[in-house]
């Protein structure tokens, strides 16, 4: 319509001097006046208007040329087809995009799963067993430590120094557990490497020795794990100047806790509870709590002391881990309300000795039939090196003057005792040593 009205008027001229007034009255109406104003006042005012309708209708041709000027690469000839093989093919890369994410992702579940496969016959052959979300796969060997995690070379020697040739079944999986930052309980039979488990992914974890205050805390139940903790520590260590403590009396009692230059504390709950509460010792930066022997230390008598610790490493990217040869349930449930997402790994059954240690069970009757029975197994089958462990000091005592009196060497050890009385090595000594 436009374009034949603009016909219409086509060679009209328009005196713009003569109409001038009429066009500064309808230009301060309305400025943006549209066309269908304009042609009802041109149908109003006859001739008046026919140059601003020419111009609007020159406007509006102008404007529907450039509508059509742009769509008219689409539109016209061959354009036609091209845009629709354009639009078809654009479709086309799509869906073929759509389809090769699709693909990748199968493979990849694929390959997921093949790998879930692999890891659950591993575990199996090794006597593993997990429970927890996307479980990472467990060590084959040491060397993965620096393929798959990047693991310093200093560890890696020291390792090898020690002898340490393969990872032992809760190695293999509490470590990659660790490393991909998880809390984890782990339960495995006396003698399985634990201590290895925890302490080489904490120090890979803590890289470097820092000054700015303790990152990382080990609980053991008692003096001597924790010794022996700190020397394992110590060895795995060596050749990094890491700033490894044991909190012994003499430390608690002297030390400046509040510049105590300290990567690793090795303690008892009942020290580093009396550190926190008398020497104001912060625990806040600790980036890594172990409780070694755990079921030991969630007994009641400890609970108290273990959960001063527990709130003191307030950290709240900490990640804690539970070792211990037995995992009552009572210890698991407080595990679980413990931590985050944790893994939980087995070796072996739940709270069964090793399978490397010989069982027996033998009736006595009576509790004399029980000192009848253990002179019997000296004579019979025991040769000496023997430990033999009771209940109570009590008891460690009493076995101890009924045995004192045969022809054997027999030696005994308990709380009682000073650490000048004890001699720590009863298998030098080809003795039966009796302890609590
Ligand atoms: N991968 C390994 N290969 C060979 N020996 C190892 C390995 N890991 C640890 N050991 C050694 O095995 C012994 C027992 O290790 P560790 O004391 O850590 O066991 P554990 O499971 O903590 O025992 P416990 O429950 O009595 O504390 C140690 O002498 C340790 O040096």
């Amino acid at each position: 319509m436009a374009n034949d009205s603009s016909f219409l008027f086509a060679g009209i001229r328009f005196d713009r001097k003569k109409f001038g007034a009429d066009i500064a009255r309808f230009q301060k109406k309305d400025s943006d006046t549209d066309s269908a104003k304009i042609s009802s006042a041109a149908e109003d005012e006859g001739e008046k208007t026919i140059e601003p309708v020419e111009e609007k209708v020159a406007a509006s041709t102008t404007k529907k040329r450039k509508r059509k000027g742009t769509s008219s690469e689409t539109v016209e000839g061959f354009n036609v087809f091209r845009s629709s093989t354009s639009v078809a093919q654009s479709n086309d890369e799509v869906r073929v995009n759509e389809e090769s994410v699709e693909l990748n992702k199968k493979t990849k579940k694929k390959e997921q799963n093949k790998q879930l496969e692999r890891d659950a016959k591993f575990r199996k052959q090794h006597n593993i067993h997990v429970s927890g979300y996307n479980v990472p796969t467990p060590l084959q060997s040491f060397d993965e430590l620096k393929s798959r995690y990047n693991c310093p070379s200093y560890l890696l020697r020291n390792l090898k120094e020690l002898g340490f040739r393969e990872p032992t079944p809760i190695q293999r999986q509490a470590i990659p557990v660790l490393l991909q930052g998880r809390e984890c309980f782990a339960c495995a039979p006396t003698g399985s490497g634990k201590t290895l488990a925890f302490v080489c992914p904490m120090l890979m974890k803590l890289k470097d020795p820092e000054k700015g205050g303790i990152r990382a805390v080990i609980l053991c139940h008692t003096r001597e794990l924790s010794v022996q903790t700190y020397r394992e520590c110590k060895k795995l260590a060596k050749r990094k100047k890491f700033r490894i403590k044991l909190m012994t009396k003499n430390l608690l009692r002297n030390a400046d806790f509040s510049k105590f230059p300290c990567d690793v504390l090795i303690s008892t709950p009942l020290r580093l509870r009396l550190a926190i509460k008398r020497k104001k010792i912060d625990l806040s930066r600790v980036e890594y709590l172990v409780l070694d022997e755990s079921d030991k230390l969630f007994e009641p008598e400890l609970f108290k002391q273990i959960d001063s610790v527990i709130k003191a490493c307030s950290n709240p990217s900490i990640i804690r881990s539970l070792f211990s040869a037995t995992l009552p349930d009572f210890v698991e449930d407080q595990a679980r309300e413990l931590m985050h997402d944790a893994v939980r790994v087995i070796v072996g059954r739940k709270n069964m000795a090793s399978e490397t240690i010989k069982q027996k069970l033998v009736f006595t009757g009576s509790e004399e039939g029980k000192l009848l029975a253990i002179r019997q197994s000296f004579a019979e089958s025991l040769n000496p090196p023997v430990l033999v462990f009771l209940q109570s000091k009590e008891r460690a005592k009493e076995l101890y003057s009924e045995l004192a009196f045969d022809n054997i060497r027999v030696d005994v050890i308990h709380s009682d005792l000073s650490q000048a009385e004890v001699v720590l090595n009863p298998f030098e000594q080809h003795k039966i040593f009796i302890g609590k």
